[in-house]
């Protein structure tokens, strides 16, 4: 039997949070090196059934059959009634595209789910490490376990749907194939999408599939014009197919990594917000003051692309010649040193400071948590640290996490100092890769059959 293994990153969307939810501006967003996997395994058989299982969440397991309607569309149905809408829009999806001619062959699909220790809150877990790889087991199911924000639900989407397509592609399916990982990401965005409600700008699928990018998103007609799959009218397949595999959807998806020498550090609050009302909040205070709302959004708009360019620039001196030259380690010196003077690192703080002080402005104006003052505190005490260039809340915000952008040297992490006591560093990085194909042995003992 063919045992094929995939991973996907989480993220951190360092700039443009909420604008980028419009196709006009860029956000920054880097992968880390926290990642879920999925192991596929699967027998030719009478039925078409997918059965996930996410046994470090108390054994979670959700298991599909698929019936076609009048139209010859697929429906999983869940066959002990459990619900998990990412699990079941990526099994509709993926296999209603590859039933476009209505003979889809018929196989009994396991997906083993595993996610790495960064994506959920540590306590209570007991920990399995086989030599390869080392996973937290959780007494409890995935709903009922705190989460710290790095995106799993799009990580998830985007591993199963390899998983999948996967079986149907076989040997064809390559993820270094840039034409493989654009059906995946298109995919994967979909069923992401209608999971969610609709709400997301897809930077979390983006940095899934394509690993630390700069992001700008695809038009939401794209997606929302889609019939539904019950729908007699509308042909779902159809339309489907046209979708992910016929059309340009136009979004930015260029390859970016930190500067050498600077490392990206995670800060998780432990407290938790929930993004989708955020996003309803900003969505109202932008429309209700205007124009006083666009020219706030054109400002931070303005430090995003300052912060963009000058960590382009740094790139680019740092990369000179392939080696990292003395001129550029005393820049990096001067962040050890706290005395920073270089006038690419003063425009990185700057931008920083002026996207902080503008979402203070909303999260005054507009009633919402976006950067509330115990973060604005923290954010305070983060960016005096030796070794500290900047650091901001990632992502809608809230009281969830803080991210820092710091020197290799910078000792952050082992401070003592009474103001980080509520926050856990994560033990991760930034990573450039999105989806890579895993090599199924390094499973071993935590698939049976391995
Ligand atoms: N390991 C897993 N196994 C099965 N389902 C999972 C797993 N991880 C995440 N999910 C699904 O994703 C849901 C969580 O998605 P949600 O969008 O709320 O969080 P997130 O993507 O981690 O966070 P954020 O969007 O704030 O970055 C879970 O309720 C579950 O349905
Ligand atoms: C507010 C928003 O721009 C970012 C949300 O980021 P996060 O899920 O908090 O990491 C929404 C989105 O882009 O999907």
């Amino acid at each position: 039997m063919t045992v094929r293994a995939f991973s996907a990153p989480g993220k951190a969307l360092l700039v443009g949070g909420y604008l980028v939810l419009d196709p006009q501006y860029e956000s920054y967003v880097v992968a880390l090196s926290s990642r879920m996997h999925s192991i596929v395994e699967f027998t030719k058989s009478d039925q078409l059934k997918v059965k996930v299982i996410s046994s470090q969440f108390n054994n979670d397991t959700w298991e599909y059959t698929l019936s076609e309607n009048k139209l010859g569309n697929l429906i999983p149905s869940e066959v002990n009634g459990l619900k998990n809408p990412f699990v079941e829009k990526t099994i509709l999806n993926v296999l209603n595209f590859f039933n476009k001619e209505k003979n889809i062959a018929k196989y009994d699909i396991t997906i083993r789910i595993f996610s790495d220790p960064g994506f959920h809150s540590e306590e209570e877990t007991t920990t399995i490490d086989n030599g390869s790889k080392k996973f937290n087991f959780h007494k409890k199911s995935i709903t009922k376990v705190p989460k710290t924000g790095l995106g799993s639900s799009a990580c998830l989407v985007t591993v199963l749907t390899s998983a999948l397509v996967s079986v149907f592609l076989k040997d064809s399916f390559n993820v270094k194939d840039e034409k493989n990982l654009l059906l995946i990401h298109n995919l994967a965005q979909v069923a992401h999408c209608q999971a969610q409600g609709k709400v997301g700008s897809g930077f979390d699928v983006g940095a899934a599939t394509f690993g630390s990018i700069l992001y700008q998103r695809f038009s939401a007609e794209l997606i929302n014009s889609l019939p539904s799959n019950d729908d007699e009218k509308g042909n779902y397949i159809e339309a489907l197919v046209k979708l992910v595999q016929n059309t340009d959807w136009k979004f930015t998806h260029d390859r970016i990594h930190l500067p050498k020498g600077l490392r990206l550090i995670m800060g998780d609050v432990n407290t938790g917000s929930e993004t989708t009302k955020l996003v309803a909040k900003v969505k109202s205070w932008y429309n209700e003051n205007m124009p006083e709302s666009l020219k706030t959004y054109q400002e931070i708009n303005q430090g995003n692309c300052d912060f963009i360019t000058s960590l382009s620039e740094l790139n680019k001196i740092s990369e000179k010649d392939g080696i990292i030259s003395e001129g550029y380690k005393s820049i990096l010196k001067e962040i050890d040193n706290g005395e920073i003077k270089n006038e690419i690192l003063v425009k990185i703080i700057k931008a920083v400071l002026q996207i902080r002080s503008n979402f203070r402005r909303i999260s005054k104006k507009g009633s919402v948590d976006i950067e509330p003052a115990v973060q604005t505190e923290l954010l305070d005490n983060v960016i005096k640290q030796k070794g500290v260039l900047t650091a901001m809340i990632p992502g809608a915000g809230g009281y969830d996490a803080i991210s820092i952008i710091a020197t290799e040297d910078c000792k952050i992490k082992e401070s003592n100092d009474p103001v980080f006591k509520d926050v856990t560093f994560l033990d991760l990085k930034q990573e450039d890769f999105g989806l890579l194909e895993e090599n199924a042995s390094d499973y071993k003992n935590l698939v049976s059959n391995i």
